[in-house]
């Protein structure tokens, strides 16, 4: 039989080995040596890159229940002085996918050991970071095999105790998309700035002129967020930048919103050419579609949730972050909830410390919840 303190070590382990996104080897070797431990007479086990999709075989199956974790890690170096501190010197699990991919293999032991009438399919998810991995593996051969009929995942929310799950029915998460723009314009000696086209003093105007958009061409009852969290420009203190980069995410509460926040950072871009005598391009990397929980299954669950003693439902207001799981719930109804693990410091911080009684907290009721839905 396993033990909560088994998947508390689980975590640890996978906590020393972050990657980035379809990097995910030692990861994915890690969860498949596991996974080659536990009785196979139920298991069917299948890879995609470096994901695994994971599928129990129920007793009597009318339908099959889906549960998806994600897998990477961020490009941070860790600052929490743990003694199980990430391995890896420029990578951290900073967004809980430890946590996560633990859950999900506590969660699937416990139904190999007691396998329900439903088929249950495990999905461990590379990417979600960035490029995106729910969306390539929704159109793998796997998965239209195996498509389920309802879908559910969980992320962590350092912002609520341990024994508190958030959630609500409809949008829970934002439409993204990454945002890269490179300018290009004559670079030369300091003392001449008359004589070249400085890309840091127009990467610096880009900056402020991107944040108008937000405050003049968004509906101030919608909402949106821009955020440039990278800029690198020039070469040393006394040349005048020939280059800029900025690197930045959109976020936006619909698709429609989007759209008008990208023309509008385009036309702002095509100013900024004209201003600056510069040349300027714009990628917008990766994108995804926002996290819209199904209503009937999402009440169903806060219900059900509510009627334990040991944890507390909140009905949460909608998050900008993003997840591609957003894909997966276009496509096959389901949910998405938020789990308290109480840390000072926030998702994406080098100090984020969850507290790992979540862990249990989070397998019994994800346990039972399957149990009843399965049954
Ligand atoms: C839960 C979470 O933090 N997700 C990420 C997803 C990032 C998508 C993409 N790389 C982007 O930056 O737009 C988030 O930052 O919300």
């Amino acid at each position: 039989m396993s033990s909560v303190n088994q998947f508390i070590s689980i975590r640890r382990d996978l906590h020393q080995i972050p990657e980035l996104g379809f990097k995910e080897f030692k990861t994915q070797q890690y969860l498949l040596d596991y996974l080659s431990s536990l009785s196979q007479e139920r298991l069917e086990i299948k890879t995609w890159k470096t994901g695994i999709f994971v599928k129990i075989k129920g007793n009597n199956p009318t339908k099959m229940i889906g549960y998806r974790t994600d897998m990477d890690g961020l490009p941070i170096t860790e600052e929490t002085e743990l003694p199980f501190s990430s391995e890896h010197k420029e990578s951290m699990h900073a967004c809980g996918h430890d946590l996560h991919m633990a859950i999900a293999l506590g969660v699937l032991t416990y139904f190999v050991e007691q396998p329900i009438n439903d088929d249950l399919l495990f999905i461990f998810q590379p990417a979600e970071e960035g490029p995106g991995g729910a969306e390539p593996m929704l159109q793998t051969e796997v998965m239209t095999q195996w498509k389920p009929d309802i879908i559910i995942a969980l992320h962590i929310a350092p912002e609520y105790p341990v024994g508190t799950i958030a959630v609500k029915e409809g949008l829970l998460f934002a439409n993204t998309s990454e945002l890269f723009i490179d300018l290009k314009g004559k670079g030369g000696h300091a003392a001449y700035p008359h004589k070249t086209n400085d890309m840091v003093v127009a990467a610096s105007s880009l900056v402020g002129q991107l944040q108008s958009v937000i405050s003049r061409n968004v509906d101030p009852l919608d909402s949106a967020v821009i955020t440039i969290g990278k800029i690198t420009g020039g070469t040393v203190q006394n040349i005048i930048a020939e280059k800029a980069r900025l690197e930045g995410t959109i976020r936006t509460l619909s698709p429609e919103s989007m759209k008008k926040v990208k023309s509008r950072i385009e036309a702002i871009v095509q100013g900024l050419e004209i201003a600056y005598e510069c040349e300027a391009e714009i990628d917008y990397g990766c994108m995804y579609h926002q996290v819209y929980n199904d209503k009937t299954l999402t009440e169903e669950f806060m219900e059900f949730t509510r009627a334990k003693s040991s944890v507390e439902v909140i009905e949460c207001k909608e998050a900008m972050t993003g997840e591609d799981f957003g894909y997966m719930l276009k496509e096959i109804p389901g949910f998405m909830f938020w789990l308290g693990v109480d840390s000072d410091y926030g998702l994406h911080h080098a100090k984020l410390t969850p507290k790992e009684g979540a862990i249990e907290s989070a397998i019994s009721l994800i346990t039972d919840y399957l149990q009843y839905k399965g049954k």
